[in-house]
């Protein structure tokens, strides 16, 4: 494993004790007014030794707190109603920085109504939304022109509006209550594919709505067999039958599709159960033995109950696999491989296989096609590129000054804030060595922070995140682990603090930002280091209507001539692998591209007759605005993510 800076700078792990120092103040910033503000706190409103206790108490001690008298009892993460001592003690640390008070991270809120949770989430105090804005508050103008090509045989049209699917009263309800009026592109060309039992393989960008484009029609599926067919009735057995599984690569987005997805099914009679380590299996398996429609797994978690001969999966009629790139790659291809083929599945064209990403490199779609039989392939944009909603910087920054560069950000983003709030910020580090490292050296620094990575038992991971969705630790520092799927509303600021070595890596990454047509900022520190990325970063800004540094494109060439090619270390698909062959790499607004028909040029390896459309193609780019931090942290960050 790597040793980032951070690692070998605050090699120690250790939790943070109270300082005996006083905190850091990068060189730069010291003898500047503003920063000696900050240090006696005025600009924040309270005292330095106030923003310390902040620090210490917010992550690791307030649960203790909360534990030891009368506060919320299990999950640690308070926040619901009916607090106890320990809530109010945080809840004036909370308002000292970041004040979201009716937090939804009640765990006694878990078998209510999933829609109250929903309400919740409206309720936190993060920034105006858009007054014009539909549909729950996203603009769906920012996906006016995405293109979107559809490759395959007899391809079910595009809808423009939920009712037009015939979902049935109870999910179309749902749909009303969260407050979704209008379907995201994804939804109009995904869900009719589904829905007409046809296998799917799906590249949308992220935060565009994917989740709900596969729950939907399965929801819908689930609802129409069963009153078609009956389950199997295995007397006295303790195995179940779900006629769906949806898997995921991470506990945190299973347990995210798993609540999304309850929202979708409420009141349908339709079950839906989760399985991901790091929980209780028990408690797991006894949920499941209460029935189960729709298992949401993690493979690992999934496989020891399958041993176990709890779950079988011979029933299954709908499979999705979500984030499929990353599910296909090297480190879970052969779990993934022994769920789908090995055990008692049904065969492709038995079942439908539905794979989701925003990501989707030829090589792995090469692999997926195992998995299918006579697919639609469905793109929004191009493959594998990031949204124009996120403003990308990329800066240079020696290792060595990277955590000064990121107090720099974050004073001036704290400056710039509402009422001096932090907006969420997300920082990625390479290794969990540096998220702790960095989590200290933050929090040390009076910069609220709390760490994520895989290994923290899942408690702590779960903490961690409620404790950053609700505010009340609005820094992040996180691994991988966090960087797909997750939906954390009002995420401001994505920063890659370590670049990750893969450009499909910083799509994800920066795409917990930006999400459901909000805006939002991402900011890399670039370092000799990453000169392999140069060329793909490069490109993907470039694509992405962003301002690439003339350094970054000076950093390209050299990339591209010190290994003698081009597209180093770049893994775009771009298109449908079965139609690769006559595409180029292309740029939004290349009309030509998508409008290649693939029956007419050919393309063999399609089953059926091979047709394509492609829609909402506009050559009108969308332009960002300046990408000077001002204007940045003034427009984007300040207000929270709008
Ligand atoms: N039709 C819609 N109208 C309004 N909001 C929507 C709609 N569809 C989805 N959303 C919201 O958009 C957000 C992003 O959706 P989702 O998490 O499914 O994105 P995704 O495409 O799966 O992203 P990722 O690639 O990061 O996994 C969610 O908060 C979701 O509730």
């Amino acid at each position: 494993m790597t040793m980032t800076w951070s690692d070998a700078v605050n090699g120690s792990t250790q939790k943070p004790t109270r300082p005996a120092r006083p905190s850091y103040i990068p060189h730069h910033l010291r003898n500047v007014g503003g920063v000696s503000a900050y240090h006696n706190a005025n600009s924040f409103g309270f005292s330095t030794s106030e923003s310390t206790q902040y620090g210490f108490r917010s992550n690791r001690f307030v649960d203790r707190e909360n534990h030891g008298r009368s506060g919320p009892r299990r999950g640690g993460g308070g926040g619901g109603r009916g607090r106890g001592r320990g809530y109010v003690r945080r809840a004036r640390h909370d308002k000292q920085w970041n004040s979201y008070p009716n937090s939804s991270q009640n765990p006694s809120l878990i078998n209510q109504d999933p829609f109250d949770i929903c309400d919740r989430f409206d309720e936190l105090d993060v920034g105006e939304e858009d007054a014009n804005d539909v549909g729950g508050g996203i603009n769906f103008d920012a996906y006016d022109d995405i293109p979107v090509e559809a490759t395959g045989s007899e391809i079910p049209p595009p809808v423009d509006t939920f009712l037009e699917i015939d979902l049935g009263d109870r999910v179309n309800n749902n749909i009303k209550r969260c407050k979704y009026v209008k379907p995201t592109p994804i939804q109009r060309h995904a869900i009719p594919i589904a829905m007409a039992g046809r296998d799917l393989m799906a590249c949308a960008q992220t935060g565009s709505g994917k989740t709900a484009a596969f729950c939907f029609p399965i929801i819908s599926g689930v609802l129409k067999n069963r009153c078609a067919t009956s389950q199997p009735q295995f007397c006295f057995s303790r195995t179940v039958f779900p006629s769906a599984l949806i898997l995921s690569p991470t506990r945190e987005l299973a347990s995210q599709i798993y609540e999304e997805a309850k929202k979708f099914a409420f009141q349908t009679g339709v079950k839906i159960a989760v399985a991901y380590g790091g929980a209780s299996i028990t408690l797991q398996l006894r949920n499941l033995e209460r029935g189960v429609d729709i298992l949401v797994a993690t493979p690992g978690r999934l496989v020891d109950m399958i041993d176990r001969a709890r779950v079988s999966l011979r029933m299954i009629r709908h499979l999705v696999v979500d984030e499929a790139d990353r599910m296909l790659d090297m480190g879970f291809e052969p779990q993934i491989r022994k769920i789908v083929e090995q055990l008692d599945m049904p065969q492709p064209g038995s079942r439908q296989t539905m794979l989701f990403s925003a990501t989707f490199p030829n090589d792995i779609q090469r692999l997926a096609s195992d998995f299918l039989s006579n697919y639609i392939f469905v793109a929004v944009g191009r493959v594998g590129s990031s949204t124009s909603l996120i403003v990308q910087k990329v800066d240079y920054v020696l290792d060595m000054d990277k955590r000064s560069h990121l107090m720099k950000i974050l004073h001036t983003q704290t400056a710039n804030g509402s009422c001096g709030k932090l907006a969420l910020t997300l920082v990625f580090v390479e290794t969990k060595k540096g998220a702790d490292a960095l989590e200290c050296w933050l929090s040390m620094n009076g910069f609220p922070a709390i760490a994520i990575h895989g290994d923290k038992v899942q408690m702590e991971r779960e903490r961690a995140l409620k404790s950053f969705k609700s505010g009340v630790t609005p820094i992040l520092v996180a691994t991988d682990v966090a960087s797909r799927g997750l939906d954390i509303p009002h995420v401001a600021h994505v920063i890659n603090f370590d670049l990750p070595k893969d450009i499909d890596d910083y799509v994800h990454r920066i795409g917990r930002t930006g999400r459901a047509g909000k805006s939002g900022l991402a900011t890399a520190f670039f370092s000799d280091k990453n000169l392999p990325l140069a060329k793909s970063l490069a490109e993907l800004m470039r694509e992405a209507n962003q301002e690439v540094p003339v350094w970054l494109n000076q950093y390209a060439e050299r990339s591209i001539s010190s290994r003698g090619q081009r597209f180093v270390g770049n893994k775009f698909g771009g298109y449908d692998f079965r139609s690769a062959s006559y595409r180029h790499s292309s740029i939004y607004g290349d009309v030509a591209d998508y409008h290649l028909d693939g029956s007419s040029c050919g393309v063999s390896d399609v089953p059926g007759s091979s047709e394509s459309y492609s829609a909402n193609v506009s050559a009108e780019a969308y332009v960002p605005g300046p990408c000077g931090y001002e204007e940045n942290y003034a427009g984007v960050v300040a207000g929270g993510c709008e």
